[in-house]
């Protein structure tokens, strides 16, 4: 068998109303498209999904991450997705694609990958994690708690086969530059990086010598900032993840465990609010409460000969029901800080939101304090 990449692509071409969710008619819309594409070969299969207002594409085949065809095949599929959102006149049709034309790889252009090649195991557990109303490092808490806090994983303590730790590739995403560090080795190292969710991310995670190759990721991460692409706001960078799990990597109950916090995120209404994730079921993934509060879905898969066998709806649950309690009880207790940080983000991180806008006008009527 030789290698299988999935890849996991999404942006938002449309909401349905508002920013709340997708419009069941975008789905189809790409469905089609990539039935086709399936039927001809070009992919070996694919799954739409959605969380609040972002479309998901995951797909599976053999051309590797990055390559021109399938980050192709995504824009196109975004494209035809915004004709139907225009034509139905859903909110901020096409508002994640910053470009005119495609041009080789889809990443800044507005739509978030997360993309990872690896040789398909015996059995191979494969998480998607997807996100709405939050930024890429919403991720670096449960993914740090997955792969390097025995607290969290049980496996880090007592499977030999994971008992050497990982090693984690963390992004500086102002710098664009990144830093492959050893975990338990550096532990505190990396947490004093990635603690700064809005700068440092972790991108990708690997496996130390063992069992499994050490460069193919055990976890990868969506790391695009669109601002940085747009140059102003346009709605947040709700990111996606792959995970992939058992044998010689977290179990799966160890992967979704980190979810159970409900951890405070940087997003929900205009990109500028602090609140709590909550992991919930496909039919939940509806973000209306001051348009939150951050949702995050788990798609659970085994890939067979690089078929989707899934997805099952892993936070369906009720065992994270408690979870979604404490969620709604934060939600209700931050909310009542309106416009007070720490609900609203600090002012480093309303630079890219519409409030300079309002600060500048202001500024004339500014005079020297005594
Ligand atoms: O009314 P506008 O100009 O679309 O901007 C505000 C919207 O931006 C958002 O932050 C966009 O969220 P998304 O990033 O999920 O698209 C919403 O919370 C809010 O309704
Ligand atoms: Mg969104």
């Amino acid at each position: 068998m030789t290698k299988i990449t999935i890849s996991l692509i999404k942006a938002d071409v449309g909401g349905w109303p508002g920013h709340a969710t997708v419009h069941p008619a975008l789905k189809e819309t790409a469905e089609s498209v990539l039935s086709q594409e399936k039927a001809k070969g070009e992919i070996i299969d694919f799954k739409v999904m959605s969380v609040g207002d972002d479309l998901q594409l995951m797909m599976t085949h053999q051309r590797g991450v990055d390559n021109a065809e399938i980050h192709g095949l995504a824009w196109e599929v975004m494209c035809k997705a915004t004709e139907k959102a225009k034509e139905l006149k859903l909110y901020g049709a096409g508002q994640d694609l910053l470009c005119d034309a495609f041009c080789g790889n889809i990443k800044g252009m507005g739509p978030g990958v997360a993309e990872m090649e690896f040789e398909e195991r015996a059995a191979e557990p494969v998480v998607a994690f997807m996100m709405d109303k939050t930024e890429p490092g919403a991720f670096n808490l449960p993914i740090f708690r997955i792969f390097a806090d025995p607290f969290n994983t049980a496996g880090l303590v007592i499977d030999p086969s994971i008992h050497q730790g990982f090693v984690f590739e963390v992004w500086d995403i102002m710098e664009h530059k990144k830093v492959m560090m050893d975990s338990p080795e550096e532990m505190y190292d990396i947490l004093a990086l990635i603690g700064a969710k809005s700068r440092y991310v972790i991108k990708r995670v690997y496996p130390k010598a063992g069992k499994l190759p050490e460069d193919e990721p055990a976890a990868v991460v969506s790391t695009e900032k669109l601002y940085q692409t747009a140059g102003t706001y346009v709605g947040k960078d709700d990111p996606v993840a792959l995970v992939r799990a058992q044998s010689g990597l977290p179990a799966l109950g160890e992967v979704l465990e980190p979810f159970s916090l409900g951890h405070l995120v940087s997003g929900w209404m205009r990109g500028s609010h602090n609140g709590p994730l909550m992991p919930c079921a496909f039919e939940d993934a509806v973000c209306t409460r001051f348009d939150g509060p951050p949702r995050v879905i788990a798609a659970g898969f085994q890939i067979a000969k690089g078929m989707l066998i899934g997805p099952v709806d892993l936070f369906r649950d009720p065992a994270f029901d408690l979870t979604r309690q404490r969620v709604h009880e934060i939600t209700d207790y931050m909310r009542r800080h309106g416009p007070f940080e720490p609900h609203r983000l600090p002012m480093e991180d309303m630079e890219y939101t519409t409030l300079p806008h309002v600060l500048k006008n202001l500024g004339e009527r500014f005079a020297d304090a005594d």
